[in-house]
């Protein structure tokens, strides 16, 4: 199957850490924008109209055919990276033959109409769920396609660099008002926040932006946050492994993209990252999508954070209430309001703010947010907007389920990148984290991997392909054993 691909001059960075506001394809015909060359003797300048077909992308793909009321089931068994994987290209579409059909797209990398590539444990069930019916299908991404959100964001190569300017000013013209700020990426990242830098070549100055993923809204700023919109496929397909109900601990949670859809879910999340603007609008995200009171957000470093989490709290003794993971979240367990009543829930917090206050790793604004929600009298409380809404939510009877995380998790999501550079830090976790083997790996996270599935998710940039990142989930022992079991299945034991 030969799918047609123009060559790219320049695109929105594949680097993790480089949002995917835009994905912008230089024409591949198209030679270097606003060069003037000579061509026999006659000065001809390449400046040309911008041809929006030259963008297009043509997918020759394979598709199931299957009866429309047998797609969930279908979709749930292939979605292990059978499915086709575009942001924003839903997988399942209307059958043009009939409206009793769906037609579910297979990934790109199904090249076979007999469906040899899918493996065979899979494929057995397939045909247990519905009979097999291949048929082509054609997808293609238009010029539109390339984009989310108001930010186009560029990766200019060196070579078209001193024509960046004339770059975006086409961008820009051609796409306002759904463009709005034309960006590009300065210098590799370097900070273990993951945010790239940026400079603003054409439109306002405004990095604050929203996109959807799988129906979550993502409020974020570019310039401040880790975003990357081409993780959607790995972000659904971890949640898609959670049951409603599992406790999750994300441990490097950005603005909220495994932990947001998690909560969707029924999860209860208790959700961490060192970078206080990401806690910030994963805060602002859980409240825009309404799941405010299944996630916890902290913001400190993920081994203070997990330290936390797994250290029984002294007020277990005294009550069975529940309590919010040694207290040490900026926000307080919601479940928990109704153990203020009976006076354990102060006993909780004031212990674990001696933890939070002992800890170097905590963020100036963690410690400042705790000193204004505390009123300065030793005691958590919610901002007054929080708390209405929880109320609000509270009137209604919905609301998690006590939970006790020192006692027991069911899913912690780590970024990892794995990769065969032995030169990286290594004083920080999370996506920064750079490992030659598992082995380096159990090390580094002071947990036994047993069951070891390996989940191809991207390249880390072009021409990178030995090196990869992963996201699993690993399940302690709830024994505080320290050890921990990474997979993407849950169940084995450690101690
Ligand atoms: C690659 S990003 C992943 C974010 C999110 N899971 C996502 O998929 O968008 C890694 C995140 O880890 C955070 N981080 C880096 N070092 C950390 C540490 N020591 N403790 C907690 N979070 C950390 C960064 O701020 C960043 O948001």
């Amino acid at each position: 199957m030969n799918n047609s691909h123009p060559r790219r001059r320049f695109a929105l960075s594949p680097e993790p850490g480089t949002p995917a506001a835009t994905f912008v394809h230089l024409p591949g015909g198209a030679k270097t924008l606003g060069k003037e060359e000579s061509s026999e003797g006659r000065r001809e300048s390449t400046m040309e109209k911008l041809d929006e077909s030259k963008f297009e992308q043509r997918l020759q793909l394979w598709a199931l055919r299957i009866p429309r009321e047998l797609a969930s089931a279908v979709t749930r068994l292939l979605r292990s990276g059978y499915l086709l994987d575009k942001p924003r290209v839903k997988p399942v579409v209307e059958d043009p033959e009939s409206d009793k059909n769906r037609l579910v797209v297979l990934s790109d990398k199904i090249q076979n109409p007999d469906l040899s590539d899918i493996e065979e444990k899979v494929y057995d069930s397939l045909k247990q769920i519905c009979s097999i019916d291949v048929v082509p299908y054609s997808l293609t991404l238009g010029y539109s396609y390339w984009s989310a959100g108001h930010v186009a964001h560029l990766n200019i190569p060196d070579d078209l660099l001193p024509y960046k300017d004339v770059i975006a000013k086409v961008i820009y013209d051609k796409n306002y008002p759904r463009i709005q700020t034309v960006v590009n990426k300065v210098g590799t990242i370097t900070n273990e926040f993951r945010v790239p830098q940026f400079e603003i070549l054409a439109g306002k100055n405004n990095m604050v932006t929203e996109v959807k993923q799988y129906g979550a809204t993502f409020k974020l700023d570019y310039g401040l946050v880790y975003w990357n919109s081409r993780l959607e496929h790995e972000h659904i397909r971890l949640v898609s492994l959670f049951k409603k109900g599992d406790v999750i601990c994300d441990m490097f949670a950005g603005i909220g993209p495994f932990s947001i859809p998690a909560a969707q879910k029924g999860c209860i999340v208790y959700a961490n990252d060192l970078n206080p603007d990401s806690v910030r609008y994963l805060r602002t995200n859980a409240q825009i999508n309404k799941v405010d009171d299944y996630i916890f957000t902290y913001n400190m470093d993920a081994r203070v954070f997990m330290q936390n989490l797994l250290e029984v709290p002294c007020s277990e003794n005294k009550s069975d209430s529940q309590v919010a993971a040694n207290c040490s979240s900026e926000d307080i367990d919601p479940a928990n309001e109704s153990s203020t009543s009976n006076g354990n829930h102060s006993d909780v917090q004031e212990s674990c703010h001696k933890d939070i206050n002992d800890s170097s790793m905590i963020s100036a604004t963690t410690k400042r947010r705790q000193e204004s929600s505390n009123g300065g009298d030793g005691h958590c409380q919610e901002d007054a907007s929080h708390s209405k809404k929880r109320n609000n939510k509270r009137v209604k009877g919905s609301g998690p389920p006590p939970v006790k995380p020192w006692e027991h998790f069911d899913h912690v999501i780590v970024s990892v990148v794995l990769s065969k550079r032995n030169t990286g830090p290594d004083h920080y976790l999370g996506s920064t984290v750079i490992v030659s083997s598992v082995q380096e790996a159990q090390n580094k996270l002071n947990a036994k991997i047993s069951e070891r599935i390996f989940h191809r998710v991207r390249d880390v940039a072009p021409n990178k392909s030995e090196n990869w990142r992963s996201s699993s989930t690993a399940q302690p022992c709830g024994r505080n054993c320290g050890e921990g079991v990474s997979t993407a299945t849950v169940g084995a034991g450690c101690c």
